[in-house]
């Protein structure tokens, strides 16, 4: 089971509706691995015995994991939480997000920066490389529990965009963006 991943609309609607252009415009996982996201379908449940998931945190040395629920009267600040979640922003390091129960929207800059909607329920597990553009909120059912991974101790500072200077930018903007320049040697 794969994903399911739109282009956005420019509506004003509600953010936790899901924008869908109109006709609908899917983007397949092979246009989101362009843009350096990872994504790998587990099962949801007791995930502490989770081969495969012990497998992806080994390889990538993910070795620190906690769990984030959200949903109006669970979290301490929820609006404004949901708030700075859903702008636009960068991180320094990967964002790993194991989806356990619920759904919600991950929106992604794509290549021509519009936005690309990702709509992950539980069992998706997506990596966003350092230095994309991105933001989230959850979707009309208003709940989704999280597992939050890092490389060792979690830094989760948000840098707003614009943060065309910011090195993770860069190192972005020339593994995934920039076509690759061919060396071209007069003969
Ligand atoms: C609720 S997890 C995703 C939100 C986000 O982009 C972040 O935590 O930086
Ligand atoms: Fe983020």
């Amino acid at each position: 089971m794969a994903v399911k991943a739109w282009l956005m609309d420019d509506g004003e609607e509600d953010q936790r509706l899901p924008h869908h252009r109109v006709p609908v415009e899917y983007v397949p996982l092979s246009q989101l691995a362009e843009i350096g996201i990872l994504y790998w379908h587990l099962d949801p449940k007791d995930y502490e015995n989770n081969e495969q998931l012990n497998e992806i945190r080994e390889n990538r040395g993910y070795n620190y994991m906690d769990l984030l629920e959200l949903c109006p009267g669970k979290v301490e600040n929820y609006e404004e939480k949901l708030n700075n979640f859903f702008r636009e922003h960068i991180h320094a390091d990967e964002e790993i997000r194991f989806c356990l129960e619920g759904s919600g929207y991950f929106d992604v800059r794509g290549k021509d920066d519009h936005w690309i909607r990702i709509w992950i329920k539980a069992g998706d597990m997506i990596v966003l490389p350092a230095g994309i553009y991105h933001r989230f909120t959850l979707d009309t059912s208003n709940y989704v529990k999280l597992m939050r991974l890092f490389i060792g101790e979690p830094v989760w500072t948000a840098y707003n965009r614009p943060q065309e200077d910011h090195p993770a930018r860069r190192v972005y903007i020339k593994s995934f963006l920039e076509k690759p320049r061919i060396a071209l040697k007069a003969v």
